[in-house]
């Protein structure tokens, strides 16, 4: 059987076959650009996801024994099947995720460079020597040899807004560094993430070296996640899913990277068109589906003005539309998304924020939102938005920012604009988060950069070099003279 059953519905891969669920039954994709079918994928039995994760398990030690130069070969050849299949995997992305159809093709070529360098970096992973006459007692004599090793099974759960780098970003380091995987793609967004384990074997993936559990995590979620043969778990996406999942998963790690309410701090000696730009693309790309959007602006009092003035002439100009018309802000990605970006807007209404720019509303496409006055007690100032509405709290310092940012649950990353670096340094020192930008928007790449949340935003840390640290564990070797 091949990948593709007809043109809509999809089978998954098990031990390097293409296979449909024994009961025939299938979890439909729709569009979030006008809900039609985009494709359907197989609901698997948790019977068929514990076979899949023992195949994976039964073929870890073969993957580990493979050598190294030759697991980086099969990465390299993955990022050139990838790359082949760009249009055909932006087209699904773009369909089933309502990203344009160049930012989802942007998606597949960064994820080629990703696994370009992991399969890199991956080879230059190596332990370390230590004698033993350092503490008392012991004496040269004493040696040991601190080697890397897999984890074993590595279950990957990836989000749906980027469906292939996301899940690649798990699935390269893992196998690098020879785990074998679990792969458990977002179901919305499933299909791009089959095209791209499609390229995978085309790279010639080894038999049951990863395999693919597709269904609705709320089914089999819990079922792989406690599920023995599992040693390690990577997951992005919520952070209500995420600490699910901590819970459930005993004694094996898990590397979380969840929700964000990433701040803008600007500062009165700000560049304010810089400012600006920097906040319309950080807040409002893919409709602020990100992580890392910016998801509100804490600006002082005497620019707030001439800020929001500024943020406003963009936000004018910004296109709103089907992904479909290349337009700049499109349909979130279902109905109950947009609803929930909604509601906040009428918290922050009827608790006296001024709303500045309002977006159409039709269906789940919103046109940007943009509330000033926003104070503590509404409920955007606080909860993910995760669409495109931005909130603007107007503060008398940086002070005042640093002790709103002390009670955000969240701390993925923020941004502080100012001309002043020594300043930027001193409230980057206060703000408890994984990363601070300065002078620009918050966002996760370049992909070799560590990448962090701490409190709500998540636990472990990502980035290439990072994630391939995240797959391995010590094994010590003494030798006893
Ligand atoms: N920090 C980050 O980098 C990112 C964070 N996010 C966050 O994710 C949220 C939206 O993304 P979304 O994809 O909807 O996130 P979800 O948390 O709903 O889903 C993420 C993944 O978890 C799966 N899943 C759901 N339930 C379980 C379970 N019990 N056990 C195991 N896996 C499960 C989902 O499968 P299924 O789709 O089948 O339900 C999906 O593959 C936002 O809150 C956003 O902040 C999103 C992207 C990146
Ligand atoms: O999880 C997310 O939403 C992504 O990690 C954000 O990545 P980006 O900053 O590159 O959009």
């Amino acid at each position: 059987m091949s990948l593709r059953q007809d043109n809509k519905k999809f089978h998954t891969l098990l031990n390097n076959k293409w296979v449909g669920s024994q009961s025939g039954e299938t979890v439909k994709i729709y569009s979030p650009d006008d809900q039609s079918i985009t494709g359907e994928i197989p609901a698997l039995s948790q019977e068929e996801v514990d076979a899949a994760i023992n195949q994976t398990a039964d073929v870890q030690a073969n993957w580990e024994a493979t050598e190294g130069h030759e697991r980086s070969e099969l990465l390299h050849r993955w990022a050139e099947e990838l790359e082949k299949m760009t249009d055909e995997i932006g087209e699904m992305i773009h369909k089933e995720v309502g990203k344009t159809l160049s930012s989802a093709k942007g998606e597949v070529k960064r994820t080629a460079q990703l696994i370009r360098h992991t399969a890199e970096e991956g080879l230059r992973t190596h332990g370390s020597f230590i004698q033993g006459d350092a503490f008392p007692g012991a004496s040269k004599a004493t040696k040991a040899m601190v080697q890397k090793v897999p984890h074993g099974v590595v279950l990957a759960i990836s989000p749906f807004n980027y469906p292939v780098n996301l899940a690649a970003s798990k699935i390269a380091p893992a196998l690098i560094t020879g785990n074998t995987v679990v792969f458990k793609p977002a179901t919305q967004g499933a299909v791009s993430g089959l095209l791209m384990v499609e390229a995978l074997v085309k790279a010639g993936l080894p038999e049951g070296v990863l395999n693919i559990i597709t269904g609705r995590g709320s089914v089999i979620g819990d079922f792989a996640v406690t599920h023995d043969k599992i040693d390690m778990i990577t997951f992005t996406g919520g952070t209500e899913t995420g600490r699910h999942i901590a819970k459930k998963a005993s004694m094996i790690p898990v590397v979380l990277e969840l929700g964000g309410k990433d701040p803008a701090i600007v500062l009165e000696d700000a560049d304010l068109d810089k400012a600006a730009k920097e906040i319309v693309s950080g807040a409002l790309s893919y409709s602020g589906q990100r992580c890392t959007a910016i998801k509100r602006v804490m600006v002082v009092d005497s620019a707030a003005d001439e800020l929001i003035d500024k943020v406003k002439a963009l936000v004018a100009d910004l296109k709103v539309g089907l992904s479909s018309e290349d337009a700049a802000i499109t349909p979130m990605i279902d109905q109950k998304s947009a609803d929930y970006v909604l509601s906040l807007i009428e918290d922050a209404r009827e608790k006296g924020a001024s709303v500045v720019h309002e977006g159409v509303k039709d269906k789940n496409l919103l046109g940007p939102t943009l509330l000033d006055h926003v104070t503590e007690d509404m409920e955007v100032a606080w909860e993910e938005q995760f669409g495109p509405v931005l909130p603007f709290m107007r503060i008398s310092n940086e002070l005042e920012a640093v002790a709103l940012e002390k009670r955000n649950a969240y701390g993925l990353q923020a941004s502080v604009f100012t001309q002043n670096l020594e300043n930027a340094f001193a409230i980057a020192d206060k703000l408890n988060v994984g990363t601070v930008q300065v002078n620009g928007k918050t966002s996760r790449g370049p992909d070799h950069f560590p990448f962090l949340g701490v409190k709500n935003s998540g636990q472990g840390v990502q980035g290439i070099g990072r994630s391939i640290d995240s797959m391995l564990r010590d094994k010590v070797l003494v030798l006893n003279l």
